[in-house]
């Protein structure tokens, strides 16, 4: 039933850090619960970074803030060397690789560049692996909804090479020779997949690479003049520059985004673009113990992780133009709690985070306001149910003044519903039979915390929490604390708001009114 609503599990995240405990026998695998002061970062939804708005890209950017120190860097040796153990006793394939690398390009592109406003794409591949990793990254573009074409001047006759030719023009995706390609790339594409050389690059590049190059290094001097131009994304190496020192001369290209593959080279210390990802995500723990890689765990099941810090954002330019259906007067519920249920399952329909976390806003005596959020465990034509300690500030606040409002905000729907009246405890019966429903570390939890008094350390908390989880042990039932329980508001005021364009939002308030002495709720349409 509706109004036994949302017993949905609570997700805990924990991320954990897996690294490799050495003893001369063994090597052992221990993961450890990493705490990061980043942890709590929510993605932005803006144009502006979108770069991480996506689930996992939310996940990359929150391990971003972690010390960049942190990761390891390797000699062009180094690579080479892990490269052949790989395909050597390892026994990856080439292929195999190569198609991991080339996944990892595309997702780490699509994390930040999105497809409705970069889709031109194109692949500038060299001769060798590198190369190869640019034409898998072409056709996983493809797949991922963008528009992408590859140059590819010097191919390499191998049938690992000419099969993912073939792959290509088999999607249609063309291939431009150095003649076909505009001088000036800035015009006819949104991203350039530098995918030349890697690490194994060495000297001063020759024709035709020398050249598009230069065609690459060109945008920079464009970018002077403020034009957007493409965004230049390298793979694991900026094509030009010298694998452990960079770009020496200071005139080599200036990617925006670097996907480093395995673990950075030495070069990758100079990149100073905005996006900084790790792909290749295959490692196995002999590697990283052999060359003691220290290297950020990728999120969940993504293939590349963002390394380096996020870009800086102008706050002030953090906006979104909410384009939604109209939400019109006739559309609407008469009663306002069938409205919210019809909205409340759209929010469900939606698969939304927490559709039933709400604020709760308060005022005590003194008037002075007081918001924080709070769960919605119940509604029906009596209220909206929540729980919580007795003897918080809100409860305080709520026992000196039972006027309160709730705010949902549905982010994913652009939705906003705001409610006010006034606020009863619930029986005892209902937070009894609430409360032995929950998870029983809640319940042992909810006795743990006198909520909003000072605490001298979390050890305190948890000091307790592990005496009362020993004593509870036998799966005995743990009673309620008489300090928490529920609150029901009874509405007095509805508000459901539309966001449309141009800020000329949809706003229909739902107020009581006496006809003929009987109770109806009145829509008015406000402005926005
Ligand atoms: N383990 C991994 O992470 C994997 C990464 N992969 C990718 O592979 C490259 C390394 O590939 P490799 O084939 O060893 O080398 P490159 O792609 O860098 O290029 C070698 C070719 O480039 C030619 N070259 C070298 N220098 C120049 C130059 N100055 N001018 C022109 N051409 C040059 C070279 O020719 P030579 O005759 O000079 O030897 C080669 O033809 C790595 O960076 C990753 O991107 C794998 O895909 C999977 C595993
Ligand atoms: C999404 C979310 C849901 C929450 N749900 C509850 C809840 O249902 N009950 C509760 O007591 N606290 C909940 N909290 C914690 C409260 O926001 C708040 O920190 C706590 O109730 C103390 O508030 P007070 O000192 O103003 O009384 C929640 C926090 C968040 C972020
Ligand atoms: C302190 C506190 N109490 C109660 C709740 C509600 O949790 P539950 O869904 O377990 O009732 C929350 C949720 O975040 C909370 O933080
Ligand atoms: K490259």
């Amino acid at each position: 039933m509706w109004s036994q609503l949302v017993h949905k599990t609570r997700r805990m995240t924990c991320f954990l850090l897996p690294y490799y405990h050495n003893s001369p026998s063994t090597t052992k695998l221990i993961f450890t619960p990493h705490y990061s002061s980043s942890v709590f970062l929510r993605p932005v939804s803006s144009p502006a970074v979108r770069a991480f708005c996506s689930k996992s890209g939310a996940m990359s950017s929150l391990l971003s803030l972690q010390n960049p120190d942190y990761v390891s860097f390797l000699k062009q040796r180094e690579a080479a060397e892990i490269d052949e153990t790989l395909m050597g006793p390892l026994g990856f394939s080439v292929d195999q690789l190569m198609e991991l690398a080339g996944l990892s390009v595309a997702t780490s592109i699509a994390e930040v560049y999105k497809p409705t406003e970069y889709s031109r794409v194109l692949a500038i591949c060299g001769p060798g692996n590198n190369g190869g990793d640019g034409l898998v990254a072409a056709r996983h573009l493809h797949h991922f909804g963008y528009k992408p074409f590859v140059c590819y001047p010097k191919r390499t006759q191998k049938p690992l090479y000419s099969g993912l030719v073939t792959q290509l023009e088999s999607l249609s995706v063309p291939f431009l020779s150095t003649e076909d390609l505009p001088l000036d790339l800035s015009k006819d594409f949104d991203i350039l997949v530098d995918a030349m050389f890697g690490f194994s690059f060495h000297g001063a590049p020759r024709p035709p690479f020398d050249d598009l190059i230069q065609r690459l290094v060109c945008l920079h001097s464009n970018d002077q003049t403020h034009q957007k131009g493409p965004v230049i994304v390298s793979i694991d190496i900026p094509s030009g520059w010298h694998v452990e020192e960079g770009d020496i001369g200071g005139e080599g290209i200036k990617p925006d985004m670097l996907v480093s593959l395995t673990a950075p080279k030495l070069c990758a210390k100079k990149f100073c673009g905005s996006h900084h990802f790790l792909g290749g995500r295959f490692v196995p723990p002999v590697i990283a113990d052999k060359y003691k890689l220290h290297l950020p765990p990728y999120p969940g099941t993504s293939m590349c992780v963002r390394i380096g810090k996020p870009p800086q954002v102008d706050i002030s330019t953090l906006r979104e133009n909410y384009i939604s259906p109209e939400f019109l007067e006739e559309q609407v519920e008469s009663d306002p709690v069938d409205q919210f249920r019809k909205w409340f399952d759209d929010a469900m329909a939606a698969d939304l985070r927490e559709p039933n976390a709400m604020a709760l806003s308060t005022a005590g005596k003194d008037g002075k306001l007081s918001s924080r959020m709070v769960l919605l465990k119940g509604v029906d034509k009596d209220g909206f149910v929540w729980y919580t300690n007795y003897e918080s500030r809100k409860a305080r606040e709520l026992s000196e003044n039972p006027c309160a409002s709730l705010l949902f905000y549905w982010e994913g729907l652009n939705r906003q519903v705001r409610i006010e009246g006034s606020v009863q405890k619930v029986s005892d019966e209902e937070s009894e039979q609430y409360f032995h429903s929950r998870p029983r570390g809640s319940q042992i939890g909810a006795i743990v915390s006198k909520q909003s008094s000072v605490v001298p350390g979390r050890h305190v908390l948890y000091q307790q929490y592990k005496e009362l989880e020993e004593k509870f042990s036998d799966g005995s039932l743990i009673p309620k604390p008489a300090h928490w329980g529920g609150y029901r508001l009874k509405p007095k005021l509805f508000e459901f708001w539309q966001g449309q364009q141009s800020r000329l939002h949809d706003r229909l308030q739902y107020s009581p009114q006496e006809i003929d002495g009987k109770l109806v709720w009145k829509i008015d349409r406000l402005a926005p």
